[in-house]
């Protein structure tokens, strides 16, 4: 069943596509990361399934009610959290939190508990009685994001929620987002920031000038860019001899050697990779790690959307 669809979404400001005929599914329990250069849709898209911006064409539906003529039923499933968004000077934490629960009507009885909850969900409590204007930025971002969360809703839209965060606080939001997938939220994610993506992510969709240009899995997006997937292997001794002996192999599209180990990219599926291991067994090389790395993922997208040239 797909938490959120999108089926030819279109949009269009003067005669600038900000989405055209984008089309893009997402499945419940997902966490889903939408890449893109600025300008790219990814806002456009995101303030569409918040009932925010009525597409010119096309049709987005979220747990099955249609944006458009359903949106009190959306809003009460999503939790929307925008790339840019005010605090309000004067008021603590816990008081914050409360504003956004007297406007869902949580009761009154009710609410003690859950701002102690959410604050803890994304490691606030020590600041309930912390006027927001005091905090630091991560802090905000987490307590905005404390505030999608009071209606409990199903699903999380996050524009950019990591963006112009040190890498503590980034780290810090990731870890929230994992604990919400544990939830079984379906996570709608946009961002610039892609090895982080890659680590948070199931699926990710690259978008560009409107338009869907990949989607699949952080692993399948990559591999369709290179026709193959990366690997670190990592030996007890003799790397240079592995090094070369990678070189030799008509399988190996690149070898690199990064920190003692080796980082190949390899052609074809889990029969090759199945044979690139015992072959580098049986050639008598102990192997300490073979694993699949996903952190190349930026140079899908740098790839996907021409950004850099190779
Ligand atoms: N209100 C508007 N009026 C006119 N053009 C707009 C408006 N909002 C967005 N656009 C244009 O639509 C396109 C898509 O913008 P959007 O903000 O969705 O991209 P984005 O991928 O979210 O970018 P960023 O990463 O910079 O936030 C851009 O060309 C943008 O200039």
């Amino acid at each position: 069943m797909n938490a959120i669809e999108m089926k030819n979404l279109t949009k269009i400001y003067g005669h600038n596509y900000a989405l055209r005929d984008f089309t893009l599914n997402i499945e419940t329990g997902r966490v889903y990361g939408l890449i893109g250069p600025n300008g790219a849709g990814k806002t456009t898209a995101m303030s569409v399934l918040a009932t925010l911006l009525a597409p010119d064409g096309g049709s987005a539906t979220v747990g099955g009610h249609d944006v458009v003529r359903e949106p009190a039923a959306v809003r009460r499933m999503i939790g929307y959290m925008p790339d840019f968004f005010g605090v309000y000077d004067g008021l603590k934490a816990n008081e914050y939190l409360d504003f956004y629960a007297a406007a869902y009507r949580i009761p009154v009885s009710r609410r003690p508990r859950l701002i102690q909850d959410l604050l803890e969900l994304v490691n606030l409590s020590d600041k309930t009685d912390t006027y927001v204007d005091f905090l630091s930025r991560g802090m905000k971002q987490r307590l905005a994001l404390a505030r999608c969360l009071v209606h409990d809703p199903a699903v999380l839209i996050l524009d950019e929620p990591a963006s112009g965060l040190d890498p503590r606080a980034r780290a810090e939001m990731k870890e929230v987002i994992r604990q919400l997938r544990r939830m079984s939220k379906t996570i709608l994610i946009s961002s610039h920031i892609l090895p982080e993506l890659a680590e948070m992510c199931d699926n990710i969709a690259i978008m560009e000038q409107g338009r869907l240009v990949a989607h699949g899995t952080v692993e399948e997006v990559t591999a369709a860019r290179q026709g193959s997937r990366v690997f670190k292997i990592e030996v007890a001794d003799k790397l240079e001899e592995l090094l070369d002996y990678l070189h030799k192999r008509p399988d190996i599209v690149s070898v690199d050697s990064e920190n003692g180990w080796a980082k190949v990219a390899l052609a074809g599926n889990k029969a090759a990779q199945g044979r690139l291991l015992r072959d580098i067994m049986n050639e008598g090389w102990q192997v300490l790690e073979f694993a699949e790395m996903k952190g190349n993922l930026e140079d899908a997208f740098m790839a996907v959307t021409g950004e850099v040239s190779y």
